[in-house]
């Protein structure tokens, strides 16, 4: 079977969050599992980019509105990544050092699917299955079936994953003329709440829709930033599939961005290097429990309420606990925690900014892993700090819901508290606290946690099985 796989991030070519995680392993797991799985993202200016080698595997040219544009596909040359890697080079448009967040993006992606339809469509084979990953991709379902240009593609299943439904890619109508004719007759797919959704467009087009955890899949029914009745009213087509892991990135014990590795057998030596190595570079006391958070500094995340947590809790325990935050985000996310860092004297601080390795210090090097999202679709933060035997601090929601146990109940190996608020991630920080001077307790509940497997394998199977299911 060969499917083939069109993101706009892929890990570690094009790597914002978990999307591109996700996206730079599922397709490995699948080629393992005997299918042959491609990627397609755009040829943005990365680091990876600059330093690999390409062949041109298809030249051509594309109408975007009135604008026209010579794009190209180049194809990796070394296949280190374990699957075939495609970036669609588009100058003036794709080649942007960054992933996201630019005035033009609506146009940038549009041309995106736009050149990996035009691409297929040359293809001497059809792939047996496109499998697209949030709206970015999301107009390509739709195209598939109605644009007059895809025809011959008529017939090749899509699936389309959500990996978070509160971006949707919205834009307005007078922007109709850059999406390739189609049967107009059909524009109502388009449609939501009065704008183009490419998110909405892809739920309803798509031959199946997934989410990245059944616990979302669930929520989404009843929250999903507009999209509920939509949802429900798919749901038929809908599967939830928990997200899994790399294992060859993410393990302790052979992990090159450590200063120290260890497994499940040194874990106490290999976390105590790692965490005093980390606390010496942030100015923290190691011998203190360390609660971190690492991601985007968005309100998803509840990333606004640290600042408050962590001086509340600073006020309250006085030089009982030390906080660390990675990320960026929100302007004033960003801005009122480096006030927090100016106004506590002690036991917090704060790197501004994506810093992959650094990230992974901090998943080794913590006693505790914050995450209190509002929303949150499966997260794999709280996967990473299991096998790194870091204890997830996490909201009961949505993917957290599925991955994390309370250490209160039987087996358990996590802190989960139910309200994204002040409070009970404040009465959290205080359970975290206790557990970590019960050693024989905190020794049992990461092992428990260091356990669990994690990796891909069943995962990519299920997806397997869904599009087995298409044919
Ligand atoms: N400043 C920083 N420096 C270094 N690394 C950083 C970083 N900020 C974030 N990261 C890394 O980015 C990834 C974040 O992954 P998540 O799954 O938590 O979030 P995201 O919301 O992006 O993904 C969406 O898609 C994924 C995949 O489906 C879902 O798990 C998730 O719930 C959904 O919101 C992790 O690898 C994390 O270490």
């Amino acid at each position: 079977m060969e499917i083939l796989h069109i993101s706009a991030e892929c890990y570690p070519v094009a790597k914002v969050g978990g999307l591109g995680d996700v996206v730079g392993a599922l397709p490995k797991y699948q080629h393992q599992l005997g299918s042959i799985a491609k990627v397609v993202i755009p040829a943005y200016r990365t680091k990876y980019f600059e330093t690999h080698e390409f062949d041109v595997v298809h030249q051509a040219g594309m109408w975007l509105g009135h604008d026209w544009y010579h794009f190209n596909v180049l194809k990796e040359r070394s296949n280190e990544l374990g699957f075939d890697l495609y970036l669609v080079d588009i100058p003036g448009l794709l080649d942007t050092p960054g992933v996201y967040g630019y005035p033009n993006d609506t146009e940038r992606f549009l041309a995106f699917q736009i050149a990996v339809l035009d691409w297929i469509n040359e293809w001497q084979h059809l792939p047996d299955v496109i499998h697209c990953h949030d709206h970015h991709t999301g107009l390509i379902p739709f195209l598939l079936s109605y644009g007059y240009k895809y025809t011959r593609l008529k017939e090749v299943p899509s699936v389309l994953t959500i990996h978070n439904a509160q971006y949707q890619g919205q834009f307005g109508w007078d922007k109709l003329y850059l999406i390739p004719s189609f049967d107009l007759w059909k524009s109502g797919l388009l449609d939501w709440g009065g704008a183009i959704n490419p998110l909405a467009a892809a739920i309803k087009c798509a031959w199946r829709v997934t989410t990245v955890s059944p616990g979302y899949l669930e929520e989404l029914f009843s929250n999903a930033n507009g999209l509920e009745s939509l949802i429900s009213h798919e749901r038929g087509k809908t599967i939830g599939i928990l997200n899994g892991i790399d294992t060859l990135v993410w393990d302790p014990s052979i992990d090159t961005m450590l200063p120290l590795n260890y497994d499940i057998d040194t874990v106490n030596e290999g976390k105590q290097e790692n965490k005093q190595r980390l606390c010496e570079r942030f100015g923290l006391d190691s011998s203190l429990p360390l609660i971190s958070f690492i991601g985007r500094l968005v309100g998803d995340k509840g990333a606004d309420l640290l600042p408050e947590i962590i001086s509340r809790s600073l006020h309250e325990l006085p030089g009982e606990v030390n906080f660390l935050v990675l990320g960026s985000g929100e302007p004033h996310v960003e801005w009122s925690l480096q006030q927090t860092r100016q106004t506590v004297s002690y036991g917090f601080n704060v790197h501004i900014g994506y810093n992959e390795p650094l990230s992974h210090l901090i998943y080794a090097g913590s006693d505790f892993l914050l995450m209190p999202s509002r929303v949150e679709p499966c997260g794999l933060n709280q996967l990473y700090a299991l096998r790194y035997g870091t204890v997830p601090m996490v909201r009961s929601t949505g993917g957290l819901k599925d991955t994390v146990v309370d250490f209160g109940d039987k087996n358990g190996f996590g802190i989960r508290f139910n309200q994204a608020g002040v409070w009970d991630v404040c009465y959290s920080v205080k359970r975290a606290i206790e557990l970590y001077h019960d050693t024989t307790h905190l020794q049992a509940v990461r092992l428990q946690g260091m356990r669990i497997d994690h990796s891909w394998g069943s995962s990519a199977q299920q997806y397997l099985d869904m599009y087995n299911s298409m044919k």
